[in-house]
């Protein structure tokens, strides 16, 4: 081909570039007939006289970049390539290389996210090797990452927190919100759980995490290594009866205790389906069977994966839904962060995944959720403080106090999970189990339980003493201001204390802390926590938390579950067994695509007579039974389910009979 030919193709080349470009840079509401066409370029006659297959070429590569695929019938890569051998040395051809070399390289991941390694196929005890490059990303016992640079310089007089606290942050008598969606104690309980799955600031040094940054079901299976054999029966891949290893979660209402247990129970139902169903003679071909230890391994571990994922899937389909108030319309649609066969296109870059996780200080602090406790809760912790303090209440006690009576309650408890009680429950002597009516009890009284609402004045004062600390705490992180974490995620300035939230005595109160020009040294946390509330809007707003939290704990749940390799490229059916990914999945056809259902209906033998299959309070827990009734009649399907308390009507079952 001649040089003037080639230079030619180049000069067309380029004239249909900036013509693809106009179009691109048009909006959608302009026809493309109107476009404005340079008119020395001739263009279309331009394009009219390519040759009809580089023309082709040039449309099917356009249509493959809007798309993100290719039919590789229509030989694009081999044309484009016949096409770069045609056009003179120049810039567009270099231009065209480079993007056919961008595109060849793109569709692999750089380093690989996957491994076949046996050290990658399971979850690790602390949650190392999730990123097969980066194995202690997100490892239990690393640091705390930082989301947000501080680059403010510190003010030196930082209000009290104590009055921090009783400003604004203080439940005062009487003005208990419930919260403005109905949400029950239960969706709490998942958050408590999930929380400390990911939060546990070593007391010891408060950089360190003593927990992974994975939603790995921490609370139930242990932290590291030696908590996770001390909860484990150690045959059969079983977990001991009615247990899971946090101490921690013991020091919480014992509806979050019922909740992991509830888990333990699906883990043993798991792991007896897979050694029966035994499915590719996966548990036996390896000669596991006189390799005891082998068997329990490899059953405990496809056992975690596949609790994990319907743990993953319960956070996805029932609590984001939640929170998003999608529960309470008839659309299908799930903000599910695990999307995948996403291609590169003009329009959109899907995000990587597996990638892993590490989380940071701040959300540490976005996610102290104390105001949402119920007046119920309130009561049992007020209780259970003082007898953390030996009788004395807890406004008398120094916060080193406090600290120490939830240090000497953690150490009291014995090193053996079986060996543990909460409320007033106890074992059977010989299934090592607790009554399901006791058990039962607890559940339903959690799900009637109405929490409270997110905002300013909403924490019960018997927590003061761990705010005040958490208030220390973040000064101590060396945070960014609530203003600066706000431009970092990409939201506005709040200019005025007012736009932090319009109540006039807050303003006022935060005012006299921070100085009437303080608008910017408002601090992050207990900023968060003051500011005003979204209100609910269906669907769209349900949690109802405050502005700057309900945008940052999107991202996050995004960074949580899309970064976790074991629920992105290793949530395979070769992973969890093909019984186990079809066992925890969602389906929009049942239990409108929730799935708390698997994980209640699992636990109770008694099957049907604690909880009708179709019962409200198994399908849909993390709302008061009053508030779905009024949702689901106002979509037309409340006769869809059983409204009966789990329990009722029950005499001989030993738990609290309800008439
Ligand atoms: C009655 C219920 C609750 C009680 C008695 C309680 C108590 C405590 C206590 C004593 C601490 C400080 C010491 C520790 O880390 O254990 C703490 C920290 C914390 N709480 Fe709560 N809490 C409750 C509910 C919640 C809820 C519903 C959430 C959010 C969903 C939450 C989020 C946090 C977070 C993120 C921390 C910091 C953890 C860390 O850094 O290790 N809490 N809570
Ligand atoms: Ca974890």
């Amino acid at each position: 081909m001649s040089r003037t030919h080639k230079t030619k193709l180049g000069s067309k080349l380029s004239n249909l570039k900036s013509f693809l470009k106009k179009a691109l840079d048009t909006p959608p509401s302009t026809p493309n007939t109107n476009l404005q066409i340079t008119p020395n370029t001739n263009l279309l006659g331009d394009i009219l006289t390519l040759n009809l297959k580089d023309y082709h070429t040039l449309l099917t590569l356009l249509n493959a970049s809007l798309t993100g695929t290719t039919n590789d019938d229509e030989l694009l890569l081999e044309n484009l390539i016949q096409l770069l051998s045609k056009l003179p040395a120049d810039l567009e051809r270099n231009q065209l290389t480079d993007a056919l070399l961008t595109k060849l390289w793109t569709s692999l991941n750089h380093p690989p996210v996957l491994s076949v390694g046996n050290a990658f196929r399971y979850r690790s005890a602390d949650g190392s090797g999730n990123n097969i490059n980066y194995p202690l990303l997100g490892a239990a016992n690393t640091p705390y990452a930082r989301t947000c640079p501080a680059k403010r310089i510190q003010p030196l007089n930082l209000p009290d927190p104590s009055d921090i606290f009783d400003s604004l942050m203080a439940r005062q008598d009487k003005s208990f919100k419930p919260h403005p969606q109905g949400f029950s104690s239960m969706f709490f309980y998942l958050a408590t759980i999930i929380i400390h799955d990911l939060f546990q600031t070593s007391s010891e040094d408060s950089t360190i995490n003593l927990t992974s940054s994975y939603a790995d079901l921490s609370p139930l299976y242990g932290r590291n290594q030696e908590e996770q054999l001390a909860v484990r029966l150690g045959r059969d891949g079983l977990l001991k009866q009615d247990c899971f290893s946090s101490r921690r979660i013991l020091e919480f209402p014992p509806g979050c205790a019922v909740f992991l247990i509830l888990f333990n129970r699906f883990h043993n139902y798991v792991v007896g389906e897979l050694a029966r169903i035994n499915e590719g003679d996966r548990f036996t071909e390896r000669g596991f069977m006189d390799d005891e230890k082998r068997y329990d391994e490899e059953l405990f571990q496809t056992g975690r994966l596949i609790v994990c994922g319907l743990y993953g899937n319960i956070i996805l389909n029932d609590y984001v839904k939640t929170i998003l108030a999608l529960n309470r319309v008839e659309s299908e649609w799930n903000l599910d962060p695990r999307r995948d066969g996403g291609r590169e296109t003009f329009l959109s870059r899907p995000a990587p995944w597996g990638v892993g996780n590490q989380i940071s200080v701040e959300f540490n602090l976005i996610y102290r959720w104390h105001g949402t406790i119920s007046l119920r809760d309130e009561e049992w912790t007020e209780k259970r403080f003082k007898e953390m303090l030996g009788g004395k209440e807890v406004g008398e006690a120094t916060i080193g106090e406090v600290l120490k009576g939830i240090g000497k309650f953690e150490m009291g408890l014995d090193d053996d999970p079986l060996k543990r009680r909460f409320g007033d429950l106890k074992r059977d002597p010989v299934s090592k189990r607790f009554d399901d009516g006791k058990l039962v009890e607890i559940l339903r009284e959690s799900i009637e339980d109405p929490a409270g609402g997110f905002g300013s004045r909403t924490v019960p004062k018997v927590l003061k003493s761990v705010e005040v600390l958490g208030i220390m705490q973040a000064r101590k992180w060396g945070v960014a201001g609530l203003n600066e974490f706000r431009l970092f995620m990409g939201l506005n300035r709040h200019e005025r204390f007012e736009d932090i939230n319009p109540d006039e005595e807050v303003v006022r109160e935060l005012k006299r802390l921070y100085g009437e020009d303080g608008v910017d040294d408002v601090e992050l946390y207990p900023g968060l926590m003051v500011e005003k509330t979204k209100e609910a809007m269906n669907p769209g707003s349900g949690l109802c938390v405050g502005y700057t939290v309900s945008r940052a704990i999107l991202s996050d749940a995004v960074a949580l579950i899309r970064g976790d390799r074991l629920f992105t490229g290793d949530y395979t059916p070769g992973h969890l067994t093909n019984w186990g990914f079809n066992e925890v999945g969602s389906n929009k056809n049942v239990s409108r695509g929730h799935v708390m259902y698997k994980l209640i209906l699992n636990a109770f033998s008694g099957g049907s007579s604690w909880f009708e299959e179709n019962s409200v309070y198994a399908h849909f827990p993390f709302v008061l039974p009053e508030e779905n009734k009024k949702i689901f009649e106002g979509l037309g399907i409340a006769e869809r389910y059983s409204w009966r308390r789990p329990g009722e009507g029950l005499q001989e079952k030993g738990g609290k009979v309800i008439v």
